[in-house]
């Protein structure tokens, strides 16, 4: 709630600045909307941030996210204004924007890792694996405990997870780091205090540590289930049919924030060499910019002729029976 002085609704690094003012909303949890007015209004600000407001937009959901959810995110894009919609599965997206339509997309998020196998240009959704321990939160939360050992207090758990993720995006490898080198972080930039030191150290097995955690969960807590990275691969590989599943193994493509741990592509690809069988040669891709690659290959596909069949009108988005026709038609095809 904010005082007169304030708008109402404020988003972001503003509404940081004014915390005492607002009720905190997080309106999407788990890659599924929980709160859609909060969404919507989110969505309006980011859209009108970006400064156009162009007469088509791609959207996506999470990869298992449910036909409402889907319906009622299109219907909203269209009420905001866009002529046209799509909505999208990110990982499909990606694997378009590399120039493939058939292969196995590793995709390590924030909340979890998902492996998708695309064939043909589908998803097979029953093949797709979650794992909600694989996401970058996991790996924060190790490293802030990795803080936590090293004499640093923190005012919260979120506080901690915040200095968690700076730890891991500067330091965390996969693998004992080859230049061997500990590293010196300023506590200022780990927002944390310590009344005896200016800067912390992280030791090589520590870097090493944090970026283990996806592929031997078990490092950070015991009680896991999960198999890891190479696991679910193999576990998503094994749900297609016996005569996709070389090309799966040949195709896969990691994308993703979570996937720019240092030396993790290479021990994907090292593990999965041992998993499969023999006689397969895996090929792990990682591009560059892998970060943003729905981004990108949605903005490859939105300009290409046949795509075109693929996008909703708003007449149809308003149309109840009219978009659950062209949602079972588009769903897991980009
Ligand atoms: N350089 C980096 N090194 C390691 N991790 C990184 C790096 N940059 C971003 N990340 C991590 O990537 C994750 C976010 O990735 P991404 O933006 O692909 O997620 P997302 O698809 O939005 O997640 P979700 O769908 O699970 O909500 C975060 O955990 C973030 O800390």
């Amino acid at each position: 709630m904010a005082d007169g002085l304030l708008p109402d609704v404020s988003f972001g690094e503003d509404a940081e600045r004014a915390s005492a003012a607002y009720d905190l909303a997080i309106p999407v949890e788990k890659s599924l909307v929980v709160d859609w007015d909060g969404a919507e209004k989110l969505w309006k600000h980011a859209i009108g941030l970006s400064g156009f407001r162009s007469s088509r937009i791609i959207v996506t959901t999470g990869v298992l996210a449910p036909k409402a959810t889907r319906e009622r995110l299109v219907r909203t894009c269209a009420a905001m204004g866009f002529a046209d919609v799509h909505c999208g599965v990110a990982p499909v997206l990606a694997l378009f924007g590399a120039g493939y339509t058939t292969g196995c997309v590793v995709d390590c998020g924030l909340e979890s890792s998902r492996v998708v196998p695309v064939y043909d240009g589908y998803a097979l959704p029953h093949a797709i694996v979650v794992d909600p321990s694989l996401g970058g939160l996991s790996v924060d939360a190790h490293a802030a405990r990795i803080l936590e050992t090293a004499g640093l207090a923190f005012r919260n758990n979120e506080a901690a997870l915040r200095a968690g993720e700076v730890l891991k995006i500067r330091a965390a490898t996969v693998g004992i780091p080859e230049a061997g080198t500990t590293v010196e972080l300023p506590l200022k930039c780990l927002a944390a205090s310590s009344r005896h030191r200016q800067v912390v150290e992280i030791g090589v097995d520590e870097r090493a540590a944090m970026g283990e955690t996806l592929f031997v969960p078990q490092v950070a807590n015991r009680s896991i289930e999960s198999p890891g990275l190479a696991g679910v691969v193999l576990a998503a590989v094994t749900k297609c049919s016996i005569d996709l599943r070389r090309a799966m193994y040949e195709g896969i493509f990691l994308v993703g924030g979570g996937s720019l741990i240092p030396g993790l592509p290479e021990r994907l690809d090292v593990d999965l060499n041992h998993l499969a069988a023999a006689n397969v040669d895996v090929q792990v891709t990682a591009l560059e910019n892998r970060k943003f690659a729905a981004f990108l290959g949605a903005s490859v596909v939105a300009d290409l002729p046949d795509f075109a069949s693929n996008w909703i009108s708003r007449e149809d988005a308003e149309d109840d029976v009219a978009l659950a026709a062209r949602l079972d038609q588009t769903s897991y095809n980009c």
